[in-house]
């Protein structure tokens, strides 16, 4: 077993996708971990699962991760730091200033709460789909505010760092704007886009390659949450989706007539606008686009990093490009390999039976 940073226990309130993965993430650091949901089915398949035990009177947790929905997180975290005088608690949810402005109205003891939200999620809820892995590599970012003080939130950053995860820090106002540009308008657009797929003839839809995949993943997502995730940030996701209704309609006028003199050259700007956006992405979607890039976890010690180079060499595959992260203060390294996209599933099979960690 991977040592710990964390002293725990843990409590995780809310045990969905979100809830059940950090559970299952922590009890593979055997890190104890007390779980609570309001529905008693969801507690019971995550129980099941591994994720943590039940609550039992005289629980002491150290630090508590609340993984609610939006709009009941505010409640949630103030009734855990009633409940629970002596812990530090987080959050994840998606939108970071709301939650913590309806701890101030509460009057809520906010001196032992930051908010944070982990960048790593899947379309479907719920704790069938929670995966001990969904965190490592992912950006995480901790919300700080002036009311509490850096040495206080150290389980926080623990927390972060146990789950293999990238620690990032913002200020609430930043992370929102920050979210709207790279998560919820993306997924407004897909939902977009696969409305118009929903009354489309089946011959049309037969035809459908990777290229709608891709962009309608998002779509499939669940109504409830993204309700209570737009509402909360609609300024913001507002104010991108008024620029984008310009860029439609900069579209819109240049297809008009195509032969017009210079609108092949409008549709060209456009085009070459997108490419020197997406080409700005760090990581697999962006410069690494013609390789599928996987991240492996490596002990801080020396001769890792060469051994693992030796070994994907053993294996047979040549490698396109290598990125190492440190993740601040843990003892672990990050290792972003590209290969070519048809090597991915061996070499992923054969570094996890030789007893290397994957993720993603
Ligand atoms: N789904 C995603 O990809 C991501 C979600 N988040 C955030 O994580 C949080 C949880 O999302 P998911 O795990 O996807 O949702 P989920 O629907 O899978 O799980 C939510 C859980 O909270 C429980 N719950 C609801 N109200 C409760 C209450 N009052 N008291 C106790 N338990 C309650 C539900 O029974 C359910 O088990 C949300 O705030 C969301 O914004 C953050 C990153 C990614
Ligand atoms: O699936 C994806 O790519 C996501 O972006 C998932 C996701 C959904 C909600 C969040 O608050 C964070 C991440």
């Amino acid at each position: 077993m991977v040592e710990s940073r964390l002293v725990g226990p843990v409590r995780i309130v809310g045990v969905g996708l979100l809830g059940t993965s950090v559970g299952l993430g922590l009890r593979n650091r055997g890190i104890e971990t007390i779980l609570a949901d309001a529905s008693p089915t969801n507690l019971s398949i995550a129980i099941d699962y591994g994720a943590g035990r039940a609550a039992r009177d005289g629980d002491q947790p150290q630090l508590i991760v609340v993984c609610v929905p939006p709009d009941v997180t505010a409640e949630i975290v103030a009734r855990e730091l009633d409940a629970y005088p002596n812990a530090i608690v987080t959050d994840v949810a998606s939108v970071k200033l709301a939650p913590l402005a309806e701890l101030r109205e509460r009057g809520a003891d906010v001196s032992r709460y930051i908010g944070s939200h982990p960048m790593a999620g899947r379309e479907r809820g719920g704790p069938l789909s929670g995966r001990a892995d969904l965190f490592i590599g992912r950006p995480w970012v901790v919300a700080a505010h002036g009311g509490i003080s850096y040495q206080q939130a150290n389980a926080i950053d623990d927390l972060i760092l146990d789950l293999g995860a990238v620690l990032i820090e913002m200020s609430p106002e930043d992370h929102d704007r920050g979210v709207a540009l790279v998560s919820h308008v993306p997924q407004v657009i897909s939902t977009i886009l696969g409305r118009q797929l929903a009354n489309a003839s089946n011959s049309a839809l037969n035809l459908a390659g990777q290229g709608v995949r891709d962009m309608t993943r998002l779509a499939a997502s669940d109504a409830d949450l993204w309700v209570q995730i737009l509402g909360a940030n609609a300024e913001p996701v507002r104010d991108i989706l008024i620029a984008y209704r310009d860029d439609l309609d900069r579209f819109i006028d240049a297809l008009a007539d195509p032969t017009a003199p210079g609108a092949r050259r409008k549709v060209a700007e456009e085009m070459i606008g997108g490419n020197a956006g997406v080409a700005r992405l760090p990581g697999k979607h962006g410069q690494d686009r013609q390789f599928s890039s996987m991240i492996v976890m490596i002990d801080d010690t020396p001769g890792q990093l060469a051994r693992l180079l030796h070994e994907i060499g053993e294996i047979g595959v040549n490698l396109e490009d290598l990125r190492l992260e440190h993740s601040p203060g843990a003892e672990i390294g990050l290792v972003e390999i590209s290969v070519l996209p048809e090597v991915v599933a061996r070499l992923t099979d054969e570094l996890a039976a030789r007893g290397w960690r994957i993720a993603g």
